[in-house]
């Protein structure tokens, strides 16, 4: 959906501002000459990169569940060393289920990074989180109970009890181990977990900081079933591009804008153009290949739009710029983004406006 040229979006899309970013000239695209015909050369002669699989090769689906800001997503980017999901420090910044794949030689664990499950919610955005919470454990294999070591709230017990109805395998993960002082007090906040459900496993980590996780992926591998990998080995999402892209410019304005945006606002991709690698025909020089980006982040009200924007506009840049950067980094391309900042009054509570926008 683009709302630039589509007349009857005007009525939604009030107040509209853009705001450009990152505006390098094209001219900057790094300029090679024979590259093309060395990849191509190299890529003949590279190993295909399958591997044979091992007669046990275990595979499924795994679930990531609990309370917002536990730690879920940093949990899933860490385990599969990428940044697939975005995180901050605001709680309810995930808003999807994003499969990510850690796939070994042993095992293909395909993970789905649930929003948290919330009670008492009234907006429509919220219930359909709720949705998307629960859906996420129907066909799993096996589900990580993500808690933070520090703070059990009622909000875990209402997760647990949700999963007691049903027949789940449940690994309890308890996470931020790194920010315990006295690393006695763990074992009595074992027990106590242990004697609240019956967990198949329970492992303390630090997604953070990496503490644990081989144990981890060990204790995954051995509660999957014994099956052919789910996706292809070398996969590490099934989301597009397009997705992941909206999603990290949306963690950037989280992440620098802080408690001054409500999590609700919502970044659309209008336009994502993959450029081959090509002969500029005007100045004669060779351009690399370059994706060009074009997407509008919905604000619901104009003092919003104006914290996103910042002063001068420095916000938005930085975003356009550390965006980019990841972008890059992910996609392993050259990115041109460009940034629109627009309010749309009421979206969140709008149950045909959240469908437009693909939730
Ligand atoms: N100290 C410490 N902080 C962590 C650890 N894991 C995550 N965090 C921090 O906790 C905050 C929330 O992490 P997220 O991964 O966004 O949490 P989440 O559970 O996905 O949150 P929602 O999207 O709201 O459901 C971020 O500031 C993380 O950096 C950890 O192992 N140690």
């Amino acid at each position: 959906m683009s709302n630039q040229n589509d007349p009857s979006a005007d009525t939604h899309a009030t107040d509209a501002l853009e705001m450009s970013t990152d505006n390098a000239p094209v001219s900057d695209a790094t300029i090679d000459t024979d590259t093309d015909t060395d990849n191509a050369i190299d890529a003949f002669f590279a190993p295909s990169g399958k591997k044979a699989l091992a007669e046990d090769f275990k595979a499924g689906y795994v679930a990531i569940v609990g309370r917002p800001n536990v730690g879920k997503s940093t949990l899933m980017n860490h385990l599969l060393g990428q940044k697939l999901s975005i995180t901050s420090r605001k709680p309810q910044t995930t808003r999807h289920r994003i499969h990510g794949i850690l796939s070994n030689d042993e095992m293909q664990a395909v993970f789905v990074d649930t929003p948290g499950i919330h009670h008492n919610e009234v907006r429509a955005i919220n219930e359909r989180m709720n949705k998307a919470a629960v859906s996420a454990l129907v066909d799993v294999d096996l589900v990580l109970f993500v808690v933070d070591s520090d703070q059990w709230r009622d909000d875990d017990l209402l997760t647990l009890q949700k999963l007691g109805e049903t027949n789940l395998t449940v690994v309890l993960v308890i996470n931020k181990a790194d920010t315990i002082k006295d690393k006695g007090s763990i074992l009595p906040l074992i027990e106590t977990f242990n004697d609240s459900f019956d967990f198949a496993d329970i492992v303390p980590v630090s997604a953070l900081k990496n503490q644990n996780l081989e144990r981890l992926q060990q204790v995954i591998a051995s509660h999957l079933p014994l099956a052919a990998p789910i996706y292809d080995t070398e996969q590490i999402t099934d989301r597009s591009e397009r997705f992941l892209a909206s999603e990290i410019i949306r963690e950037k304005i989280m992440r620098s804008a802080g408690d001054e945006v409500p999590y609700d606002l919502t970044v659309q991709i209008d336009e994502f153009k993959d450029e081959a690698a090509h002969t500029d025909p005007k100045t004669g020089r060779r351009r690399k290949a370059c994706t060009f980006i074009d997407a509008t982040i919905y604000v619901e009200r104009s003092g919003q739009k104006a914290i996103v924007i910042g002063e001068k506009g420095q916000r938005i840049k930085q975003v356009g710029m550390d965006a980019r950067k990841d972008m890059e980094q992910l996609f392993d391309k050259k990115v041109m983004l460009t940034l629109w900042v627009k309010v749309k009054r009421g979206w969140s509570d709008d149950e045909r406006a959240l469908t437009s926008l693909g939730y």
